[in-house]
Parts: C-alpha cells; sequence; structure tokens
C-alpha cells in the first residue's frame, strides 16, 4: 500500500528493479520504430543513446545549471517566482504541491529566453547560449523521436503529424531545471542548502531509515513528450501499476529520459499511456535534472490521429485546445489524472 502524505514522506510500498528499454537512435531504423513503439506501449517511457546531442552542449547547459543554483537564496530569486516562468523553491505549481527541490522554468522561445536571462546570470550571453544550444538541439531529437513515432503508428504519408506542432515557432515548449540538494545538507547553512533549510528539518523528522523524502510528487507530464537527462545521481522512480515503482538508473549518463506527456496519450487515443513518475531526495548527493517539455501551441486543436480510429477502436477523449488543457492542468494539484476531465463518457456524443 502507498501512504503518501502532503509532508513528502512515504512509508510502505512496493519498488521494483527491472531493466528500463534504451534505444540506439543510430540503429537500423525498423527496428528503431519497433523499439520505440512498444516502450510506449508498455511504459510510456525509455531512454534514448547515440541522440546526437553533443556533450559540450550538454555539460556547458549543466555547468550554467551549478552555477545558478550555487548562488545565495537571495540572488537567485532575481530570477522572479516561478509562476509563470523564473525560480521556485519547494512549491511546485500554484496549487499548493510542495517537494524538496528549487528549480528554473523558462519559456522555449528566444524571447521569453532573452528576457529571463539578463536576471538569472551575471554573463548573460553565455547562459543565453548554453540555453539556446541546448534546447534547439534537443528538440531536434524530440522531432526525430515523434516522426518514429508517427511512423510506427502507420501515419507513414504524414510522419510530421506530431512534430510539426513543436516545430511551431508558437510551440509553447518549456525547459525546466531542477536541483535536489541532498538532505544531509539540511543542517548546514550553505548557498546550496539554505533555501530548504528548516523545511527540510520538519519533514527529516517525520523520517525513520526507511522512509523516503519526496523531491517532486508523483505526476504525469502534460505535454506531449518530455526529454530530461540528469547528472549521475538517482532518484527518479517511474510507476506502471498502483504502488509499484520502479527506478531509472541514471546510467549512461548521457542518455535521455523519454517521457510520453497526455497529449501523446489523448493524440494515441491512449495507445501511449503517458508516464506516471516521481524524484525521490537522495540522501547525500545533490541530483540535477534537466528537461524539455515540448509541447504543441496554445491555440492548436489535440485530437486522436484519425488513423487510429479506425475499426473497433472508439475515440477516448474529446478534442480541446493545448491552452484549455494547460488551464486545467494549472487549476489542479500535481498528482491529479488530469486526462479524464477529457474522457468521452459511454453514452456521450463526441
Ligand atoms: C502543480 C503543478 C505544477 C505543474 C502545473 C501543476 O498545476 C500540475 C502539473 C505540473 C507540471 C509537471 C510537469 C512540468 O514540470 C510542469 C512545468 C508542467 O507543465 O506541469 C509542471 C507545472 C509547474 O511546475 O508549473
Ligand atoms: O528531476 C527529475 O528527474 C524529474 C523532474 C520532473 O518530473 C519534472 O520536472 O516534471
Ligand atoms: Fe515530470
Amino acid at each position: 500500500m502507498v501512504v503518501a502524505t502532503n509532508t513528502t514522506s512515504i512509508r510502505s510500498e512496493k519498488i521494483r528493479h527491472i531493466e528500463l528499454p534504451i534505444i540506439d537512435l543510430k540503429a537500423e531504423k525498423s527496428e528503431v520504430v519497433k523499439k520505440i513503439v512498444k516502450a510506449c506501449e508498455e511504459f510510456g517511457f525509455f531512454k534514448v543513446i547515440n541522440h546526437g546531442v553533443p556533450s559540450d552542449v550538454i555539460s556547458r547547459m549543466e555547468e550554467e545549471g551549478k552555477e545558478f543554483f550555487a548562488k545565495p537564496v537571495c540572488e537567485k530569486q532575481q530570477a522572479g517566482p516561478a509562476n509563470p516562468y523564473g525560480y521556485g523553491s519547494k512549491n511546485i505549481g500554484i496549487m499548493g504541491d510542495q517537494g524538496e527541490v528549487e528549480y528554473i522554468l523558462l519559456q522555449t522561445n528566444p524571447l521569453g529566453i532573452s528576457e529571463k536571462t539578463q536576471r538569472i546570470s551575471t554573463d548573460p550571453m553565455k547562459f543565453r547560449y548554453a540555453v539556446t544550444s541546448y534546447i534547439e538541439a534537443v528538440r531536434e531529437v524530440a522531432c526525430e523521436i515523434l516522426e518514429l513515432i508517427s511512423e510506427g503508428l502507420g501515419v507513414p504519408l504524414d510522419t510530421s503529424v506530431l512534430s510539426r506542432l513543436i516545430r511551431d515557432v508558437e510551440s509553447d515548449s518549456v525547459f525546466r531545471l531542477n536541483h535536489y540538494p541532498p538532505l544531509k545538507d539540511s543542517n548546514k547553512n550553505t548557498s546550496a542548502s539554505s533555501f530548504h533549510h528548516h523545511e527540510n528539518q520538519n519533514s527529516t523528522s517525520n523520517c525513520n531509515s526507511n522512509n523516503r523524502v519526496i523531491g517532486f510528487g508523483e505526476h504525469t507530464d502534460p505535454q506531449i513528450l518530455t526529454l530530461l537527462t540528469s547528472n549521475d545521481v538517482g532518484g527518479l522512480q517511474i510507476s506502471l501499476e498502483d504502488g509499484v515503482w520502479i527506478p531509472v538508473n541514471p546510467q549512461p549518463i548521457s542518455s535521455f529520459c523519454v517521457f510520453v506527456g497526455d497529449v501523446l496519450e489523448a493524440m494515441t487515443n491512449g495507445r501511449f499511456p503517458s508516464v506516471r513518475h516521481r524524484v525521490i531526495v537522495n540522501r547525500v548527493e545533490a541530483r540535477m535534472s534537466m528537461a524539455l517539455f515540448a509541447s504543441p501551441p496554445l491555440h492548436a486543436k489535440i485530437s486522436p490521429i484519425p488513423e487510429l480510429l479506425s475499426g473497433n477502436n472508439k475515440k477516448l477523449f474529446r478534442s480541446f485546445t493545448w491552452a484549455e488543457y494547460k488551464k486545467t492542468t494549472y487549476a489542479n494539484r500535481l498528482g491529479e489524472r488530469r486526462l479524464s476531465f477529457f474522457m468521452i463518457l459511454e453514452d456521450e456524443e463526441c
């Protein structure tokens, strides 16, 4: 039984260690397509290697993140509050969700980036270059994966049906840097740890040695696809069935984790379920992750891909715009199954 409380500590639950799929994007194409489809159906999750994002692009972004999170809190706060874009600590979203995490949320369009970088780094040009080249390179991988997915779903005549949503200049994609300081830091008043000094003492006092402390509570990502990479500190877990959690090893270190988001679940009419995941805080080392949430433009209409509605396949979700979905997302708690608000009921016309 899972006993998840608001205080971010968890008592008894099941953990299962299984090998999650690692897909080599440079392998033979038809094999890659098959493996991606299988992983999306089975887990809504896989890792990719040989993705083509240069290692210096990743390490440059990682350095910028490290530099930012090492600053004193008052300097980090110069980035402005995380809602809608900026620096956040402990509060995730506007609905009162809490986690032992600090983060930066950024828009991915050039204007959004340059507006924020002035407040994030003492060398805004350097920061902007790192973010822009990272986002561009990772977006390309997301597009490649979405094109492989379209092929695997049997829409060979229009393999850009998904990727064009995120290539669109008006794509509402978001970039997020997450930093989870280790629990042992909670007694030190260093710049990297002071942001959670008081609260962490409360949450750790609720834990015995078996208890885990939640960095990022369980949720699905609302967008199409998320591409995430981290340093070599684990903590990410995905869930397949209620109450069973599967730890995601951060290795291979140059890989990207790929998460199916709610919009992809809707567009595949439920064939690729969005994956529930969470982060457990490491007791000794800091985890840092960098996630690109590939989203459609706000006005884009989301409906199941017509090819997936043939035969007995009934339309499961009503059509919605990304703006409508995003509004519902932000009006609900982190762990909510928000797609259920868009499900077509048995006797309902669509
Ligand atoms: C509590 C919330 C934070 C979140 C918006 C929400 O209302 C529910 C979903 C959350 C999430 C999870 C994935 C991404 O990290 C995120 C940026 C997103 O699009 O949805 C966050 C939102 C957030 O932190 O603002
Ligand atoms: O830090 C991680 O590994 C996961 C973060 C996450 O799920 C998110 O930012 O939505
Ligand atoms: Fe997530």
